[in-house]
C-alpha cells in the first residue's frame, strides 16, 4: 500500500473509529458514572487506603467542607516542616526524604549514612549497558528512552519477577540510583547522534549526593555550584510523592495488583507520567512561555498577556488543546504547597541569573491564569499554579535541557511509586477491576457474503 493509500485509509477510518466511539455524554449523568473517578465536586472516589502521604485541599468550618490552602504530608510530616529540616542544616534532602518514604521513619544519623551507601553503590549500571542499550536508538523523547532501559534491565535480573519484599526492595533501590544514569546518559546519546554535539559520559561520583550527581553527569565539565545543587535537591524532593490517586501512582497500584514485575510496573508508571495533563506538563509550561513571548508584543502588560490566555482557553494559540499549562489541579484549589515553597527559591535563582524579568511574567500569570480560567471555565473549586509551573523555568535556569525537565520528575517520583508497589504488596491481595457499563446492544451474527 502506498503512503497516499494508507494516509486516506485512515481518515476515512478514523471516522468510523469515531462514530463506533462516541458515547452520548448524558448517559454518564443516567448511570451514575464518575468521569475521571471523580464526582461532580472533582472529589476522586475512593479506591484506596495509605499511609505514605497525606494531601489536603479542604477543611471543614461549622459543618460545612470550604477550600483551604494545600498542604502536603509525607509519612505524617508537613513538607514545610520536612524541607525546613534539612534546609536549615545545609544538608541534601533527597536521601533522607526517601528513606522517610519507603520506610515510614525518619533515619538517625547512623541510618542515614548506611542509606546513602546503599544508594551510591547502586549508582552502576550492568557491564555495556551504556553502549549496548541506551546509546542504540536514540530518540528526543528520553521518557520513552528511559522506560526501554527500564525493560530492559530486567533482562539482566535473575530475579525479575519475584515479587517478595527484600526483592522488590532491591530492585526499587537499584532503579531509584540508576535512573539518573539512564536519563542523563539517554539524553546524550540523542545529543551527540541527533544534534551532532560532542559525547560524553561521565560517572557519577559516590561523595556526592543524587542531585549533585544529577548536575555532575549532566554538564560538560562536571562542574556546578552549591546553590543549583540545592535547589534542584528541592525540586526532586517536592516531586516525590503525592498520594495514590495521582495518575503515574494509581497506575503503579493497577499493574502491581496484577502480579507483575517491578520494571513492568514502573514502565508503566513512566508511560503515565510522561502524558502533558500530568508530568509532562513541565515541559509544556516552558513552550508556552516561548510561544507567549513571540506571540505577545510587550510582555509587561497585564492586558496583553490576559488576552493571550484567553486565546490559550479558546483553543486558538500555542498547541490549542485549551489549557493553560502548569494551572488548575485534580485535588488543590486555593494552592500548591510545592509551588508555594518553590516560588521563593525560584525568585533566589532568578536573581542570580539574571532572570529577573522572566520571573515577573511567571508571577504575572500565577496571579492573572486563575482569575481569566474562572471566567471561561466551569468551574467547582478554585484554580492555581501546581508544582509544575515554576519547575520547567527552573530546570531552564539550571541550563537543563528541555528533554529531560520530565525526567527529572521521574527521578524523584520513582521513590513514590517504590513505596506504593510495597504497600500494594503488603495490604491489597486483590486485582484492582472496576466495572465498565456496556451500552452496546446485541447483535445477530450476519455472514461476510451478507454484509
Ligand atoms: C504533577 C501534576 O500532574 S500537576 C498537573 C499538571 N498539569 C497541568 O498543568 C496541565 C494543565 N492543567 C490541567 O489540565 C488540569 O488542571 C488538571 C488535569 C491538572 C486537573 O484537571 P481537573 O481535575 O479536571 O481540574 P478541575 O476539576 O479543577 O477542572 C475544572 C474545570 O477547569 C478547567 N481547567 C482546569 N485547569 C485548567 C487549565 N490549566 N487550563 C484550562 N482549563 C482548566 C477544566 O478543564 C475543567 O473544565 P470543564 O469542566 O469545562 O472540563
Ligand atoms: O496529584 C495529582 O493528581 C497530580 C500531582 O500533582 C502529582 O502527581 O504530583
Amino acid at each position: 500500500m502506498t503512503r497516499e493509500n494508507l494516509s486516506s485509509y485512515l481518515k476515512r477510518q478514523a471516522v468510523v473509529c469515531r462514530d463506533h466511539c462516541e458515547i452520548d455524554k448524558e448517559l454518564y449523568e443516567k448511570f451514575g458514572v464518575k468521569r475521571g473517578l471523580r464526582d461532580k465536586e472533582g472529589v476522586g472516589v475512593l479506591a484506596g487506603l495509605t499511609n505514605i502521604s497525606n494531601i489536603q485541599s479542604s477543611k471543614i468550618v461549622d459543618g460545612k467542607k470550604v477550600p483551604c490552602e494545600g498542604q502536603l504530608f509525607y509519612r505524617g510530616y508537613n513538607i514545610y516542616d520536612l524541607v525546613k529540616g534539612f534546609l536549615s542544616q545545609d544538608r541534601y534532602g533527597f536521601e533522607e526524604v526517601t528513606y522517610l518514604l519507603l520506610f515510614g521513619i525518619l533515619p538517625d544519623q547512623q541510618q542515614l549514612a548506611e542509606f546513602r551507601e546503599i544508594l551510591v553503590s547502586g549508582m552502576t549500571l550492568p557491564k555495556n549497558f551504556t553502549r549496548d542499550v541506551i546509546l542504540k536508538a536514540p530518540s528526543s523523547d528520553i521518557m520513552n528512552s528511559l522506560t526501554k532501559s527500564i525493560l530492559t534491565l530486567a533482562s539482566y535480573d535473575d530475579n525479575a519477577s519475584d515479587i517478595s519484599m527484600e526483592n522488590v526492595l532491591r530492585q526499587c533501590l537499584m532503579l531509584i540510583s540508576v535512573f539518573p544514569m539512564l536519563a542523563v546518559y539517554g539524553y546524550h546519546a540523542y545529543n551527540h547522534y541527533e544534534n551532532d554535539d560532542s559525547l560524553y559520559i561521565h560517572r557519577p561520583d559516590p561523595q556526592f549526593s543524587m542531585a549533585e550527581n544529577i548536575l555532575r553527569l549532566l554538564r560538560p565539565d562536571k562542574s556546578f555550584t552549591q546553590l543549583e545543587a540545592k535547589v534542584l535537591d528541592l525540586a526532586l524532593v517536592l516531586h516525590m510523592e503525592h498520594g495514590g490517586g495521582n495518575n503515574s501512582t494509581f497506575t503503579t497500584h493497577v499493574v502491581t495488583s496484577a502480579g507483575s514485575d517491578t520494571y513492568s510496573v514502573i514502565s508503566a508508571a513512566l508511560s503515565s507520567l510522561k502524558g502533558p495533563k500530568h508530568g509532562g506538563a513541565n515541559i509544556k509550561v516552558v513552550e508556552m512561555m516561548k510561544d507567549l513571548r513571540s506571540s505577545v508584543e510587550d510582555v509587561t502588560d497585564r492586558d496583553q498577556v490576559e488576552e493571550y490566555l484567553k486565546k490559550l482557553l479558546h483553543k486558538e494559540a500555542f498547541d490549542k488543546k485549551g489549557l493553560i499549562y502548569g494551572m488548575g489541579h485534580a485535588v488543590y484549589s486555593i494552592s500548591d504547597p510545592r509551588a508555594q515553597i518553590f516560588k521563593e527559591f525560584v525568585q533566589k535563582l532568578a536573581e542570580a541569573k539574571g532572570r529577573d524579568e522572566d520571573f515577573r511574567l511567571y508571577s504575572m500569570i500565577e496571579k492573572l491564569a486563575p482569575e481569566v480560567i474562572a471566567k471561561e471555565r466551569h468551574i467547582y473549586k478554585g484554580v492555581s499554579a501546581n508544582v509544575d509551573f515554576y519547575s520547567g523555568f527552573v530546570y531552564s535556569m539550571l541550563d537543563i535541557p528541555l528533554e529531560l525537565f520530565t525526567p527529572i520528575f521521574a527521578m524523584a517520583r520513582i521513590v513514590g511509586w517504590s513505596a506504593h508497589r510495597l504497600e500494594e504488596l503488603t495490604n491489597v491481595d486483590k486485582i484492582i477491576r472496576p466495572a465498565y457499563k456496556s451500552i452496546g446492544e446485541e447483535k445477530e451474527y450476519i455472514p461476510l457474503e451478507d454484509r
